[in-house]
């Protein structure tokens, strides 16, 4: 029988089988931020283990910083505290850290990937759910718990069992106004958020080979969002495109090696997997989530579900929306660009490409928040910073920012916010905030009408 994509990447990676147990898994990239890593350094110390191998461990602040005034001092104590922690950790135990004000800083899921920290065929974890996006690479890439964090500082390994394997296929092609956003979010909204439980997912098919890494990441970001421990697309021309000539990727005879080896992981024809779904791209349009879970979505035309249950109707209650309602011309106050699902640059092309020209309506706060300190140089770089701020948006420095408002970037309660992030859970952009998950093209044609309008008919 032959092989996934997923089972070639993880058998290379098997230390030991314990029987009829779990597996020891190396792990060649492990991230680390400053809001999963203190304990797990606390823990090692506590034991007197030291790192095994620091110079596999790359670390970022980005959940907890601002995104004004990055030069002044942190001025929320507990943010403070908890980037100062991280500093120090890193500083002990030889950690490169690409902290608050560093060239590379940015969001842990948005800077690996554009150093060429992240290449195909890797495994790599970090105590943060979204690490899935880094499997657009066809890395085995999820996240783990604190606890992990330290078996990993301790050992370069994980213990876990392996998950079972499922592809997602979607062939034909998108209208115009698609974007990798609506089909992730599409698919959650077919298969529901408890779907991908215990498996890893790969995403074959037209639309996926013809996406963008940017959109491959989008999409592999939110397969968490199913459940699911992670998401892969096989690494091919486009693939390697993006990865040659970044900071950390392979070079010369090391490259070709590499491409060659690459080359060999894609899932084999015969091999099986344990669960199969597919989808045709026409049936897919502009997205957008009415609800308090990312499963809770509908094409932007379309009108809220009569679904009847308790959880779904608390759900409504919330949002403040009835069954059958439709979204269009619901006023908006509050749109969020960002997050590690849509921060990279080609987001920003798209939404800046909508707005050229526009102004945004006078009652919306529109938050532009890049990635990373690389994707806001390109933003001053290609224009786009004109176009927002004449357009009369916020442009911000990196971080998670509005995505869950760790930091002052909060939702106020009771307001509605198009946002580009991965969560619209109760209160995940500040106490009482309600949150509708878009594409970077949706969020952009709100924040100018000031309500929610269909896609296909402005421009
Ligand atoms: C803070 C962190 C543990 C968390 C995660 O794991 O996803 C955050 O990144 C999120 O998006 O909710
Ligand atoms: S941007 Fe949001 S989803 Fe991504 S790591 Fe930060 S908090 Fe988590």
């Amino acid at each position: 029988m032959g092989k996934t994509l997923f089972d070639k990447v993880w058998d290379q990676h098997i230390v030991t089988t314990i029987e009829n147990g779990p597996q020891v898994l190396y792990i060649d990239k492990h991230l680390i931020h400053e809001v999963t890593s203190p304990q797990a350094f606390k823990e090692l110390e506590n034991r007197n283990i030291s790192l095994f191998r620091p110079k596999q461990i790359v670390a970022t602040a980005d959940h907890n910083t601002p995104t004004k005034d990055q030069h002044l001092p942190v001025k929320d104590l507990l943010s403070k505290n908890q980037l100062e922690q991280l500093s120090e950790n890193c500083k002990k135990n030889n950690i490169e850290l690409y902290g608050l004000g560093h060239k590379y800083n940015g969001i842990v899921h948005v800077i690996a990937p554009e150093l060429g920290i992240t290449q195909p065929g890797m495994t790599m974890v970090c105590g943060d759910s979204h690490t899935s996006t880094h499997g657009a690479f066809g890395t085995i890439a999820f996240g783990i718990g604190t606890s992990q964090v330290a078996q990993v500082f301790a050992s370069q390994c994980v213990i876990t069992e392996k998950p079972k394997t499922m592809r997602i296929s979607v062939n034909g092609s998108l209208a115009n106004g698609v974007l990798p956003k609506d089909v992730i979010l599409y698919i959650i909204a077919k298969l529901g958020t408890n779907s991908g439980t215990g498996y890893f997912i790969e995403y074959a098919g037209d639309v996926f080979e013809n996406m963008t890494m940017e959109g491959r990441m989008t999409v592999c970001n939110m397969s968490i969002e199913m459940g699911a421990r992670g998401g892969m697309i096989a690494p091919d021309e486009t693939t390697y495109k993006y990865i040659i000539g970044r900071k950390f990727s392979p070079k010369d005879e090391e490259l070709k090696n590499k491409i060659q080896y690459w080359e060999s992981l894609k899932t084999d024809k015969n091999a099986v997997f344990d669960a199969e779904y597919s989808f045709d791209a026409e049936d897919i349009a502009p997205m957008i989530t009415y609800g308090t879970n990312p499963g809770m979505g509908i094409k932007i035309t379309e009108t809220i579900p009569s679904t009847k249950n308790d959880s779904f109707e608390k759900s409504l209650l919330y949002m403040g929306f009835e069954k059958g309602d439709s979204l269009i011309n619901k006023p908006i106050n509050y749109v969020f660009i960002g997050s590690c699902t849509n921060s990279r640059i080609e987001d920003f092309r798209v939404a800046a490409n909508y707005i050229k020209g526009k102004q945004k309506a006078k009652n919306v706060q529109a938050l532009i928040v890049p990635g990373s300190q690389l994707v806001a140089k390109q933003i001053k770089e290609e224009g786009l910073q004109d176009i927002f701020e004449n357009a009369g948006f916020e442009l911000r420095q990196p971080g998670c920012s509005a995505c869950l408002a760790m930091n002052d970037d909060k939702i106020p309660e009771g307001e509605y916010c198009v946002s580009t992030s991965n969560r619209n859970f109760e209160g995940r952009q500040g106490q009482g905030s309600r949150t509708l998950l878009a594409s970077p093209l949706v969020a952009a044609s709100v924040a100018v009408e000031g309500r929610i309008v269909d896609i296909s008919k402005t421009n």
